[in-house]
C-alpha cells in the first residue's frame, strides 16, 4: 500500500538523520518543511520534499491533498496508566472543596480507591473499558504509548493488568511497551510491613511478570510516604536481573535523592519532577536517563508544573507525556499535554513538539523507529484540519485540530 500526500502546508519535525532525543538549545529547533510532500509504503515512511520535486502517484497510489493542512508524526505518549476499572470523580469534588491528594489518599481514596475497584472487576470488561480509552488516544493522534500496572498491588490483579496491556498491543497497530508498576502504593494489609510487600513484589509477581514476558520497564512511585529512595534501589536491582530497565514516578510531591538513584541505575527515563533541586540537575546532566514532565498532571491536580524552562537551561532533554490515569490526569490527550506544556511551563512550541515526539519515543527506547519523519522510520503520522500554521496546536487548546491518524501505513481514524 502506497500512500501520497500532496501539498502539505508544513511537514513538521523532518529529520534528515534520526536523532536519539533533543537536548537544550536543541529542543527549540524544529525541522519543518513547507509546501511538501510526503510518500508512505507499507509500514514505512520512504520519502518527503518538496510539492516542486513531488514525484507522479501510480494508479495504485492513494493521494491525500494536505492543502492548508499540517503533517506531523504522531505523539509518543511515554508515560500513562490508561488500564483502570473506573474514574474517581468523587476525587475531583473532593479536590475543589479543599481536600488534597495527601488527604484523599489517607482517607483511603487514591491509589487503593483504584486498587479495590481493579481487583473486583473482570478481565475482559477492563479491557473494554481500557480500549475505548485507548481508541481515544489514537484519534488524538497518539502512535506510540506506554501503559504501566499499578493497580492491582497482587499478583493477580497486576498480572490481570499486565494481560490486558499484552492484547491492546495485540490488537490495535498503536506501538504499545508495557510497565510493571506493583510499587505503586503499599496496600493495605502491608501499610506496617514494607518488606512483606518488596519481597512479594520480588519473589513471586517479577518471576511470573518475566516468564510471560508481559512487561519491557519496571517502576516505582519513589516518594514521601510512598517508597523510600532504598526500596526503589532494592526493585530497580530486582528488575535488571530479568532485564526490566526503570523508569520511575519520582519527585512528584517531595526531592529525596530519587533521581540520583535512578541516573545511577541507567534509569530510562524519570518522570512528574515538579519538584527539582540543584543537585537533582546535576545528577541528570551527561546521563542517559530522560526527564518527562506532566503537565496535564499538575493541570488537574494544582502541584507545581515541572520546572522545564530551568532544565532545558541546564542543557538537558525533556519529555512530556500525559499520565493518563483516574486520580490525577483523567485525559490522554497530547494536543492538550502539548499546550499546556506551552501556556504553563512557557515551552515553546518547537520545545514541546520535539518533547512530545522524539523524546516521549526516547523515554519509550524506540526513537529509532518513532518520533520524527525519518526516511526508514514507522509510517505514523497525522494530518491537522486546515490551519496556519503549527503554533495553532497548542494556541488552539481544547480543541481538537487532527483531522486523519495514519499508523503502520494504515488510515485508522
Ligand atoms: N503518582 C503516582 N501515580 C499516578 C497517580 C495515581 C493515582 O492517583 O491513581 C501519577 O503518576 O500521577
Ligand atoms: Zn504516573
Amino acid at each position: 500500500m502506497t500512500i501520497l500526500i500532496k501539498n502539505i502546508k508544513q511537514l513538521v519535525q523532518v529529520r534528515d538523520t534520526s536523532v536519539a532525543k533533543v537536548s537544550g538549545e536543541e529542543m527549540g529547533v524544529l525541522p519543518i518543511l513547507e509546501n511538501a510532500y510526503l510518500l508512505l509504503e507499507n509500514d514505512k515512511i520512504i520519502d518527503y520534499g518538496l510539492m516542486a520535486v513531488c514525484p507522479e502517484a501510480t494508479t495504485e497510489t492513494q493521494v491525500i491533498d494536505a492543502t492548508g493542512k499540517c503533517v506531523l508524526p504522531t505523539w509518543c505518549d511515554s508515560h500513562t496508566h490508561l488500564v483502570y476499572a473506573a474514574n474517581r470523580e468523587q476525587e475531583f469534588v473532593d479536590r475543589i472543596n479543599g481536600l488534597s491528594y495527601e488527604e484523599i489518599a489517607n482517607k483511603g481514596g487514591g491509589i487503593l480507591n483504584s486498587v479495590k475497584k481493579l481487583n473486583e472487576i473482570p478481565e475482559d470488561v477492563l479491557y473494554l473499558e481500557s480500549k475505548k480509552r485507548l481508541e481515544n488516544s489514537i484519534k488524538l493522534g497518539t502512535g506510540a504509548i506506554e501503559i504501566k500496572s499499578g493497580y492491582g498491588l497482587t499478583t493477580e490483579g497486576e498480572l490481570k493488568m499486565l494481560r490486558v496491556i499484552k492484547k491492546l498491543a495485540e490488537n490495535f497497530p498503536i506501538k504499545i511497551k508495557s510497565t510493571f508498576l506493583a510499587a505503586h502504593a503499599f496496600p493495605l494489609e502491608y501499610k506496617e510491613n514494607h518488606k512483606g510487600y518488596i519481597d512479594l513484589i520480588i519473589e513471586e509477581m517479577l518471576p511470573k511478570v518475566a516468564q510471560d514476558n508481559l512487561a519491557d520497564f519496571i517502576d516505582v512511585f519513589c516518594e514521601t510516604g510512598y517508597f523510600s529512595v532504598e526500596e526503589t534501589k532494592t526493585i530497580m536491582n530486582a528488575g535488571a536481573k530479568y532485564g526490566l530497565i526503570p523508569k520511575i514516578h519520582v519527585n512528584q510531591f517531595t526531592a529525596i535523592g530519587g533521581i540520583k538513584a535512578c541516573v545511577e541505575h541507567q534509569a530510562l527515563s524519570v518522570d512528574h519532577l515538579e519538584i527539582v533541586t540543584d543537585e537533582d540537575i546535576e545528577a541528570l546532566k551527561n546521563s542517559s536517563t530522560m526527564p518527562v514532565a506532566l503537565p496535564t498532571c499538575s493541570f488537574f491536580i494544582q502541584i507545581p508544573y515541572t520546572p522545564a524552562r530551568e532544565i532545558i537551561k541546564a542543557g538537558l532533554p525533556l519529555a512530556i507525556a500525559t499520565d493518563y490515569n483516574p486520580g490525577t490526569t483523567p485525559s490522554g490527550n497530547m494536543n492538550f499535554v502539548v499546550a499546556t506544556a506551552c501556556i504553563q511551563m512557557k515551552m515553546t512550541p518547537e520545545e514541546a513538539i520535539n518533547a512530545a515526539t522524539i523524546n516521549g519515543a526516547y523515554a519509550m527506547g524506540i526513537s529509532d523507529e518513532y518520533g520524527s519523519i525519518t526516511r526508514g522510520k514507522k509510517a505514523n503520522i497525522m494530518i491537522t484540519k486546515p490551519i496556519n500554521s503549527y503554533y495553532e496546536l497548542p494556541y488552539s487548546f481544547g480543541d481538537n485540530l487532527i483531522e486523519l491518524v495514519i499508523l503502520n501505513g494504515t488510515i485508522i481514524a
